[in-house]
């Protein structure tokens, strides 16, 4: 089991953690579960969704990268495919405090890097922020996301984010979560650079125009890519390396273990990641970074 959720797993109920050992036995169990796993789990242990959702926080929060607040928050997104996907925040030494990653962004981004593309419910061990419910008012899911917090009955992010501003103010209709494929082209040989074009083409930058995405590669030689996530009100955009840093984390691969990264951009676009990208990874002490243009 990875050690960093020693801690939590001891803690569990019993049946909750026998049921959950053979997914979590191995190194890289990859912070979620399918339906089918959830089905059987919640067999195992005749937890329902959201009971469920809620005793898996504790494993989420222990995804948490927290050098500044040591403050861990822990999210659960369920898909509309009833998998279930952990999220964690995730805080860079050394970098502004904007590159922060909020828990509710993680377990969103991880969702959509895996394939899904809309959201049933969000479950977190703490009360979503502004900039957590900005970011997810623009999500396929609407207003309607279902929201579970402790101790409260559950409300949807329409009832959290009321007279909300969201992409139609902007007259936009393509949502977050949403396939899409920008269709840019790159003659590479390189893997890393052909994950960061693919990644480029999934990205949401309806705003800018300016589509980008990031690939890492770990120390290990595991690589990993993500997606611009831009959002109506500009700031809570998710730039692509923190979403390719989402999908690190909870492969369980540690973020200052990053060997090599690629960006690629849009030629001539509005704004920049590279300069952002290249700030935030010298932070976490990677240097070899190549920025390429589609
Ligand atoms: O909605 C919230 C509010 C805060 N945090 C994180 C950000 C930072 O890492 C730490 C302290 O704010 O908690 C979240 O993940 N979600
Ligand atoms: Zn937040």
């Amino acid at each position: 089991m990875h050690a960093r959720f020693h801690t939590a797993f001891a803690a569990l109920p019993e049946n909750l953690s026998s049921a959950l050992e053979p997914f979590l036995r191995h190194d890289d169990f990859p912070a979620m579960f399918t339906a089918d796993e959830v089905a059987q789990v919640k067999q195992a242990t005749g937890l329902d969704d959201d009971a469920l959702a809620f005793a898996l926080l504790p494993l989420a929060a222990a995804c948490s990268v927290t050098p500044i607040s040591h403050f861990n928050v822990g999210a659960i997104a369920r898909g509309t495919s009833g998998n279930l996907y952990f999220g964690a925040n995730m805080e860079f030494a050394g970098a502004p405090m904007q590159q922060t990653v909020h828990a509710e962004q993680s377990a969103v981004t991880h969702a959509w890097l895996r394939g899904e593309t809309r959201l049933a419910s969000i479950t977190v061990n703490y009360t979503p922020c502004g900039h957590c419910r900005q970011f997810m008012n623009e999500l396929t899911s609407g207003t309607g996301l279902d929201i579970h917090l402790p101790d409260r009955d559950v409300a949807t992010l329409g009832d959290y984010l009321p007279h909300s501003f969201g992409p139609k103010d902007l007259d936009i209709t393509t949502l977050l979560m949403e396939k899409v494929d920008h269709g840019y082209t790159l003659k590479t040989s390189d893997t890393l650079a052909a994950h960061a074009l693919d990644a480029c083409n999934q990205s949401h930058a309806p705003y800018s125009k300016s589509h980008s995405g990031v690939a890492l590669e770990t120390q290990n030689g595991k690589q990993f890519a993500g997606r611009y996530a831009e959002n109506a009100a500009f700031n809570p955009s998710l730039p692509p390396l923190q979403a390719a840093l989402i999908l690190l984390n909870m492969s369980g691969e540690d973020c200052l273990k990053v060997r090599r990264a690629v960006l690629v951009e849009q030629e001539g676009a509005l704004i920049t990641q590279n300069d952002a990208t290249r700030a935030t990874l010298k932070a976490i002490g990677c240097e070899d970074v190549t920025t390429l243009n589609c």
